[in-house]
């Protein structure tokens, strides 16, 4: 007989089961109370029990362990500092949705080489997410390969599904099966409608294809995840972080009738990826939020330990610069911790006024 499949398959390799990985990296009773205190505070304020504003922050992307880690001891000493008005998680990536190709994150190719070691990059992915929440310090990813969450999502406290993966069927019924908040992104286009179609898709019960604890094909059943939001992250060239797109947004959720939460992505097409602009979006909505709308519940931050962005591909990925984004630019730690003070400090400000006028 002909061969009448994996024509164009070079490779298929078989990889540790989650079961086995977790095993070798288990959750400690402090670890669980982070992830799930993280949770809990999201799923708070996304319900209103809790005013503070959700700050999700850190790298574009994860390249290097020890720099996320230098990172995260900086950044859970100012969640500490500013927990009466923020409530502070770090962005933790390891998936990248490329528009065309390129690197695709840590867990596809953790050596930067091409190499594509993916059962090394699972293991220490799980290994930093471990080692983040053990700081006391909540995580948050975007899961992008459907088999992932198996393998990491008992770590992570609030995800994402990308502008990219937005109308994917496959991504909203993972979403809906996932135990932690989850923030749908607006369309690389701008458009807001598919983010609010994918929230009330993962609302719902879906029964579909993925594997189990033990790595088999499986049929995954899940019950809808209650706890999503849209995130607006601008569009063909285009932010959509104003009052007047904040107003469209709220109109379409109440349409859907859906809660009016909204978190905002401070780059991507909202910054023309340049880091300079996240610090104006950031001010633009505490402005808002201390002016009132209180329907914006967060934001996003890409930061990272220096600012910018390198080069990627290198021709030595030992030569890549420390601290230092290989996908999209971020503002530096210095300039973090500058606009979360003052933006804590305006929200501290606003809070008192409207106590006193009641
Ligand atoms: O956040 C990262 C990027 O914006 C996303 O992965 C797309 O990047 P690309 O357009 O360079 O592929
Ligand atoms: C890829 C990302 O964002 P978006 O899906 O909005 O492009 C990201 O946050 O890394």
């Amino acid at each position: 007989m002909q061969k009448l499949q994996d024509l164009r398959v070079a490779q298929i390799t078989r990889l540790t089961a989650p079961r086995k990985l977790k095993d070798q990296l288990p959750v400690t009773e402090a670890i669980a109370s982070t992830v799930t205190e993280g949770r809990r505070e999201v799923e708070n304020i996304l319900s209103g029990k809790d005013s503070r504003f959700l700050v999700i922050v850190g790298p574009c992307s994860i390249h290097d362990p020890a720099a996320a880690m230098e990172y995260a001891h900086r950044l859970k000493a100012l969640r500490d500092e500013l927990s009466e008005e923020l409530c502070i998680i770090m962005r933790v990536y390891f998936e990248k949705p490329r528009t065309t190709i390129g690197w695709k994150g840590f867990i596809n190719d953790p050596h930067l080489d091409g190499s594509f070691d993916i059962e090394h990059g699972l293991y220490h992915a799980r290994k930093l997410l471990v080692d983040i929440n053990a700081l006391g310090l909540p995580a948050a990813t975007e899961f992008l390969d459907p088999f992932t969450p198996q393998y990491v999502s008992d770590l992570v406290s609030w995800a994402a599904i990308g502008a990219r993966t937005i109308e994917s069927q496959t991504h909203r019924q993972m979403a809906s099966g996932l135990s932690m908040p989850v923030g749908f992104k607006n369309s690389t286009d701008g458009r807001m409608q598919a983010a609010i179609d994918a929230l009330r898709s993962a609302m719902h019960p879906h029964s579909f294809l993925g594997i189990d604890p033990d790595g088999h094909s499986s049929v995954i059943t899940t019950t809808g995840n209650p706890f999503g939001h849209i995130v607006l992250r601008g569009g063909s060239g285009r932010p959509n972080y104003d009052a007047g797109n904040i107003a469209e947004a709220e109109e379409r959720l109440a349409r859907a009738d859906l809660s009016k939460t909204i978190m905002v992505d401070c780059s991507h097409a909202n910054s023309g990826k340049k880091h300079e602009q996240q610090a104006k979006v950031w001010n633009n909505i505490i402005g808002q939020r201390a002016g009132g709308t209180t329907s914006i519940v967060g934001v996003m931050i890409e930061s990272n330990l220096s600012c910018g962005n390198q080069p990627f591909p290198a021709d030595d990925p030992s030569s890549l610069e420390y601290g230092v984004s290989i996908t999209d630019e971020c503002i530096s730690w210095q300039e973090t911790e500058k606009i979360l003070k003052q933006g804590a400090e305006k929200l501290h400000t606003a809070r008192c006024q409207a106590e006193v006028s009641g």
